[in-house]
């Protein structure tokens, strides 16, 4: 979910509803699969399966790309994989700085899901005076206050922000004056941002939460079970 303070619209680049954009990556990875293994099509019906995404809404999706697969074949997956990507800007490497080098952070770094997706850690950067010029998955971890050197040097766009909630928004401010307009936020706080400047969260407890509210729902169903467990003590409607 994007947050910050600026009203943003509901449709992003050439008309692509958020919603669609937001599935585009389930597609890419189903793809990606299907790819390495040298499978030359895949129906809407396959493909949706494989993305764990309902196949009139695929189908729907894709027509945004301009892409409506051939009856009776399905949809060509190297075009497909080709077309998406370029839709999601990973025809180029973006370079990424991750800030706040602690327990996430070197999680982080040592993520190789980055690099082989096209984003380069570029540099690894910690307020720790004492961290500096340890390596982290093989960079040397630099000191915050080369921020800004390198973020120009490296044409930086997007920061990675896994730093203690008191100190993001002070890190944030630092990226986006040096010129990042995209922010993937780890820290469970709210960050404001200027207008053009993205913030994407992500917070596993709250994922841990709604699944602690589906057990706790599911618990109480078994409670309105008969004590042999297989008639409801409430009869649905
Ligand atoms: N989103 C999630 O699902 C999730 C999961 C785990 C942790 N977290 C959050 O990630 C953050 C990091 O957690 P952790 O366990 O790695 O903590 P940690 O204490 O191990 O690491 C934090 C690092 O940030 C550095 N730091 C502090 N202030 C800084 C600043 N102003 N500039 C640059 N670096 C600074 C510290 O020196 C330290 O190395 C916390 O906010 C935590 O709540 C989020």
């Amino acid at each position: 979910m994007a947050t910050g303070r600026s009203h943003r619209p509901a449709t992003r680049g050439r008309g692509i509803p958020e919603a669609t954009v937001a599935r585009l990556p389930l597609y890419l990875r189903a793809l990606t699969a299907l790819s390495e293994r040298s499978v030359p099509t895949v129906s809407s019906e396959e493909l949706a399966a494989a993305a764990g995404v309902n196949s009139a809404k695929l189908r729907k999706d894709f027509s945004y790309l301009g892409s409506y697969g051939t009856r009776g074949v399905g949809y060509d997956v190297e075009y497909l994989v080709y077309q998406i990507s370029r839709e999601l800007g990973l025809t180029q490497d973006w370079p990424v700085v991750i800030v706040g080098i602690g327990n996430l952070g070197a999680a982080l770094a040592n993520y190789g899901g980055f690099a082989s997706r096209g984003f380069r850690v570029a540099a690894l950067l910690d307020a720790d005076a004492g961290l500096a010029g340890r390596l982290v998955a093989g960079l040397p971890v630099r000191h915050i206050d080369e921020l800004e050197s390198i973020v120009a040097d490296n044409q930086v766009s997007i920061g990675v922000i896994a730093t203690p909630a008191g100190a993001a928004q002070e890190v944030t401010d630092r990226l986006v004056a040096a010129g990042v307009t995209s922010i993937l936020n780890f820290a469970p706080t709210v960050l404001s941002v200027p207008d053009g400047v993205d913030v994407r969260k992500v917070d596993l407890s709250i994922e841990l939460q709604i699944l602690a509210f589906h057990e706790q729902r599911k618990a109480g169903e078994d409670d309105r079970q008969e004590p042999d467990g297989d008639v409801p003590a409430v009869m649905p409607a």
